[in-house]
Order: C-alpha cells, then sequence, then structure tokens
C-alpha cells in the first residue's frame, strides 16, 4: 500500500544526499520498525512521505506511492488532502506538537474541521471516541484540558488520538516514546499495538532502537547513512544480523535486554 521508490533527498546545505536510493514498503495492517542512528535518514523519510520536505532547501527525486497516488512530486492540494486524513503523525515531543493555549478536544478535532463537514457535534463526538480507544481515562474531561495539564505519557497519547481521529490508512511514528520513561514508553507500545490489531491501520515506527523496535514490529530495515543496509523480519534481523552495522546496533543493546527478550 505505501511504496517508496528509489528516494533521494539532498539539501542544499549539505554536501552528502540525506537519503540516498531508498526503497521500501509497508503492506496494508503492516508495522515496520525503522531503525538507525541519529542522522541516518530516518526521519527525512518519513517527512518525504508526510509532504514534509522543505521543498526549496533540497533536491529529491523517486517516487512515493500511497495506495497508487504519487505523493513525492504532488502539489499543495492533494498533499493536504492527504495529510491528516489518510497519513497521521506523531513525533517525539508532544509538547512541542500540541499548541499551549489550546484545549486537547479542540487540538484533536482539527483534521476533522480541515477535512471533513461533519457538524461541531459529530466532530466532537469523533474526538472523544479517539480519545477513548487511545485509552485516556475520563475523555470528556481530557477534552477540556491544556496541554500543560496533561503529563508526558498522557499528551502521547492526545497526539495519537489526533493522528487517528479521522482514520488515516497509515501512521508514521518518528520516535514517539524516546522522551517517555520506560514503563510510560511501553504503555505506548502496547496501545500501538492494540490500535493497529483493532483498526488495522499500517504503521512506519521510527527508532534508534531495535530492541523497542522488536517489541511492536514484525518487519524492520535499518538505515545507514542514508541508505538501508538490511530488512527483513524482526526476530531473523534480530537473531542473525548480516549487516556489521546491524550487529554494532544490536551489541548496543545492554545484554539484560536482550536475554530478557529472547524467549
Ligand atoms: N532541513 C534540513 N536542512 C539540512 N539538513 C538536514 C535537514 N533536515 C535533516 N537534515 C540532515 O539530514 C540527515 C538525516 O537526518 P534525519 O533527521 O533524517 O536523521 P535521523 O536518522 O532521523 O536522526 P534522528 O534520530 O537524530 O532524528 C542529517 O545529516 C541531518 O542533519
Amino acid at each position: 500500500m505505501l511504496e517508496i521508490r528509489d528516494l533521494h533527498v539532498k539539501f542544499h546545505t549539505r554536501q552528502r544526499e540525506a537519503v540516498a536510493g531508498v526503497s521500501l514498503t509497508i503492506h496494508d495492517g503492516e508495522i515496520l520498525g525503522l531503525v538507525g542512528e541519529s542522522g541516518s535518514g530516518k526521519s527525512v523519510t518519513a517527512m518525504s512521505v508526510a509532504g514534509l520536505l522543505p521543498r526549496k532547501q533540497c533536491d529529491f527525486s523517486g517516487e512515493i506511492l500511497l495506495d497508487g497516488a504519487e505523493l513525492l512530486h504532488a502539489d499543495r492540494t492533494l498533499l493536504r488532502q492527504v495529510q491528516g486524513r489518510e497519513i497521521g503523525v506523531v513525533f517525539q515531543e508532544p509538547q512541542s506538537c500540541m499548541d499551549p493555549l489550546m484545549r486537547i478536544g479542540p487540538q484533536v478535532e482539527e483534521v476533522l474541521r480541515i477535512h471533513t463537514d461533519l457538524s461541531r457535534e459529530a466532530r466532537r463526538d469523533q474526538a472523544l471516541a479517539a480519545l477513548a480507544a487511545v485509552e485516556l481515562p475520563d475523555p470528556a474531561g481530557v477534552y477540556r484540558k491544556y496541554p500543560h495539564e496533561l503529563s508526558g505519557g498522557m499528551l502521547q497519547r492526545a497526539m495519537i488520538a489526533a493522528a487517528v481521529v479521522a482514520r488515516p490508512k497509515l501512521l508514521l511514528l518518528d520516535e514517539p516514546t524516546t522522551a517517555l520513561d520506560v514503563t510510560i514508553q511501553a504503555q505506548i507500545l502496547e496501545l500501538l499495538k492494540k490500535l493497529n490489531r483493532e483498526s488495522g491501520i499500517s504503521m512506519l515506527f521510527i527508532s534508534h532502537n531495535l530492541n523497542v523496535v522488536r517489541k511492536l514490529c514484525t518487519r524492520t530495515a535499518v538505515m545507514q547513512r542514508g541508505v538501508l543496509v538490511e530488512e527483513g523480519d524482526i526476530e531473523t534481523v534480530f537473531r542473525h544480523p548480516r549487516h556489521p552495522y546491524t550487529q554494532r546496533l544490536i551489541a548496543a543493546i545492554p545484554t539484560r535486554h536482550r536475554k530478557e527478550e529472547t524467549p
């Protein structure tokens, strides 16, 4: 359903390509984990899919097809239709994505206001349903709160609600749990699994941590310096990494975690 074909992105201010020929497919209902160290090009790949590439600052080529529709070179009108409606995005820092002066409810509803002709009441109902789906206690209470009144974990749940409220086909998650402590991180991963199971939404989950990816994804792709160096079923990659870079990523995981995870 999402097909990235030979994506190249080079920022004018950089000598090296940020993304240097990435091809990747995410099938319907699949959660793909994209891993790699800082600067390897994961976020630029996700930004290209989400239509958030700063086009004036870079040269880019390739194709990005969402159910056959080409997005990389699409005009603003098509991109606006796709953003939020067909592709939801969740970033690492919910604090920086939410407007601190706006209550949570209207922010969750935003995509519906832009993309649908639903009545105010219907939008509110759908937002409340989304807040309930991300398992926030007292959705009506959260709806009326301001971002600073929620904990980091609750805010990230609200961000996920905002990203899925219009029932997109694909959710892009860029390090969504990195800023959270380990217990909350595990809860958010469980929530993502549940959303995937219940709604069949596909996900691209970006992380620098292969161990986190292993908890959530069935397939993984490993990026280094703008290229994919390894791709495959997560357990196979984890147990028999072929590329030295993947081997290093796995070696960097503390042994205690590796053992805990090995059935
Ligand atoms: N707007 C920009 N202008 C210039 N260079 C950029 C821009 N955005 C990203 N880059 C560069 O592109 C390369 C890939 O960055 P990217 O953010 O995709 O890496 P990443 O793998 O997501 O790392 P991180 O985990 O730190 O986000 C880096 O060298 C980065 O500095």
